[in-house]
């Protein structure tokens, strides 16, 4: 592609060069530069690779893009741009062919909720016969494959790539989740999103190359507005006036509390031996009666955006009605097994609020015994072992306390961690440092009428002990725990 053409739409200044050459791919990673791509230096967390340029150039780039001035040999085609992420993201665009135009693009943004809604979105447009593409903390899932990414928002190129991918594959929808991180590294610059949807805020992500403060992850959670056609917002949230009242595009809203455009009540729990979910009534733009398969008022919430957004969408009723009937997210909330006596729930709450949230909401099912899974990471924050020690002896019933990606430490010393606030609050407990040991324990032990919630890890599908990670999966433990204690008829 001509490098001109890969500069549409940016402001850029051409420092030395000329424009018309022709390349075959961007890199933003000095070792894969070479004579048939284009480099763009930035500036990083870790490394400002505008230090790699000579080497870049002694590999045999020819075209370089930076964001600070610096001195190359004459046969190099400079280009300095504002920022080279943007740069990135609109290049990437171009090199692409700008696929996110041919697709209806569904971004969500909010410090919860967003993999539970791109998913139930994913499910309903399935059902009504559409191809869907998602794209989140869950990895890149489209066409029956599910690509692993690094990021919830992946970098811009990543982006614009799988776009492409997926547009070749007949994607028709992609629902993608939009981390604050990701609009403030440009990640998703130039791309215009068909809806724009928000769940709600509270204080996350602020620290050491993240945000700042509050202010600051309040401010990027709200370009999702700056760069939609159409907006929609929760409005039981907090701030959602304020983010309403500044968005750029036309704004629709959903609540529980307040009055708005599709807004949920009568909820009633229901648990029954192979249904855990919740029914309510939607009222507003469209009337339905719905019956969920997610436990909890806040799945309510997610429910109600996917439903908002899929009704906007045209989408058939009976379509929304049977995919939230049946939907399931793999480690949010995830309905691992259930039978008359028991409910067991894997869902990857991993501090102390997600973890309190949780407990707060199963124990609205009136469980005869809410028994909680669930260890620590090694080599993190002690504070969370105290936290969730601490939420344990106050929510639940009985601890199972066990190993979670115990890394470099040793697992009983983090239990130690966890019981030095557990076991003053008069927690009730027993510690089996394997993890599908301490699944099994669960199952096997249970009473009826119990409901065991394994958490932490949610689909993470690895244990990481010593810098090893070995496969292990919840589900897969209480699906073994299941088969060998002879659980599917009891
Ligand atoms: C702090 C941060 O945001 N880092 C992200 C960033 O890395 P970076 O560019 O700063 O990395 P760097 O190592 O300093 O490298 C700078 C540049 O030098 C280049 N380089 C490096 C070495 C070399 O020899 N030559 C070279 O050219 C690199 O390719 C890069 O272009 O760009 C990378 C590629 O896009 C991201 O994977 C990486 O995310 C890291 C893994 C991360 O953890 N990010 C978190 C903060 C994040 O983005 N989280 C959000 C939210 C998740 C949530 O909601 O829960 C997310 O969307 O995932
Ligand atoms: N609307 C919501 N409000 C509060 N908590 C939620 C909501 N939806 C899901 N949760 C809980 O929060 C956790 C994360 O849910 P989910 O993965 O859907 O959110 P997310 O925004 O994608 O989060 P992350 O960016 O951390 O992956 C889970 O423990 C889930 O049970």
């Amino acid at each position: 592609m001509k490098v001109i053409d890969l500069l549409e739409g940016l402001n850029y200044t051409l420092v030395q060069g000329s424009l018309d050459g022709d390349v075959e791919d961007i890199v933003f990673d000095s070792r894969k530069a070479n004579n048939t791509n284009l480099f763009i230096a930035m500036k990083g967390a870790n490394v400002d690779s505008h230090q790699f340029i000579p080497q870049v150039i002694e590999q045999g780039c020819k075209v370089i893009v930076v964001e600070e001035d610096v001195d190359v040999t004459k046969d190099v085609t400079l280009i300095k741009v504002e920022a080279s992420r943007q740069a990135l993201a609109y290049m990437s665009a171009a090199l692409f062919h700008h696929p996110a135009r041919e697709m209806c693009v569904i971004g969500i943004t909010g410090t919860k909720g967003k993999t539970t809604t791109a998913h139930m979105i994913s499910a309903i447009l399935e059902a009504a016969g559409k191809r869907v593409g998602v794209i989140g903390t869950s990895g890149i899932e489209y066409a029956g494959k599910v690509e692993k990414t690094n990021n919830t928002t992946p970098e811009s190129y990543e982006l614009q790539q799988t776009f492409r991918k997926m547009v070749d594959a007949g994607v028709k929808y992609l629902v993608m989740e939009c981390s604050s991180q990701g609009f403030k590294m440009h990640r998703t610059d130039g791309i215009v999103f068909d809806y724009g949807l928000f769940t709600n805020i509270e204080p996350d992500h602020i620290g050491p190359h993240e945000h700042k403060d509050f202010n600051e992850y309040k401010y990027y959670k709200s370009r999702i507005f700056a760069q939609s056609k159409q907006g929609l917002i929760n409005m039981d949230a907090d701030y959602a006036d304020e983010l309403k009242d500044g968005a750029a595009c036309p704004m629709t809203t959903f609540a529980i509390d307040r009055d708005a455009t599709y807004r949920a009540s009568n909820m009633h729990y229901v648990r029954e031996a192979d249904f855990v979910g919740v029914e309510f009534n939607v009222t507003g733009q469209c009337h339905l009666d719905v019956k969920l398969a997610l436990p909890g008022k806040y799945n309510v919430y997610n429910a109600l955006c996917a439903i908002a957004l899929c009704d906007m969408l045209g989408i058939d009723e009976n379509a929304i009605l049977e995919a939230l009937k049946k939907v399931a997210v793999a480690g949010r909330m995830e309905i691992a097994f259930s039978n008359k006596d028991m409910t067991v729930i894997v869902d990857y709450a991993h501090n102390a609020l997600a973890m309190e949230s949780l407990l707060d909401t199963l124990r609205q099912y009136q469980p005869h015994r809410l028994v909680v899974v669930f260890g620590c990471g090694g080599n993190r924050s002690k504070e969370r072992r105290y936290g969730m020690g601490e939420v344990a002896a106050k929510k639940a019933d009985f601890s199972i306390l066990t190993a979670d990606n115990s890394r470099f430490e040793k697992t009983t010393d983090i239990i130690q961690d966890i019981k030095s606030t557990l076991v003053p609050l008069g927690g009730q407990y027993m510690e089996i440092d394997d993890r599908l040991e301490a699944i099994e324990y669960a199952l096997s032990h249970h009473e009826k009428g119990d409901m065991i919630a394994i958490i932490g890890k949610g689909n993470e599908d690895y244990n990481d002990v010593n810098g090893v990670k070995t496969h292990f999966s919840d589900r897969e433990a209480v699906d073994e725990a299941v088969k060998k204690y002879h659980l599917e008829n009891s």
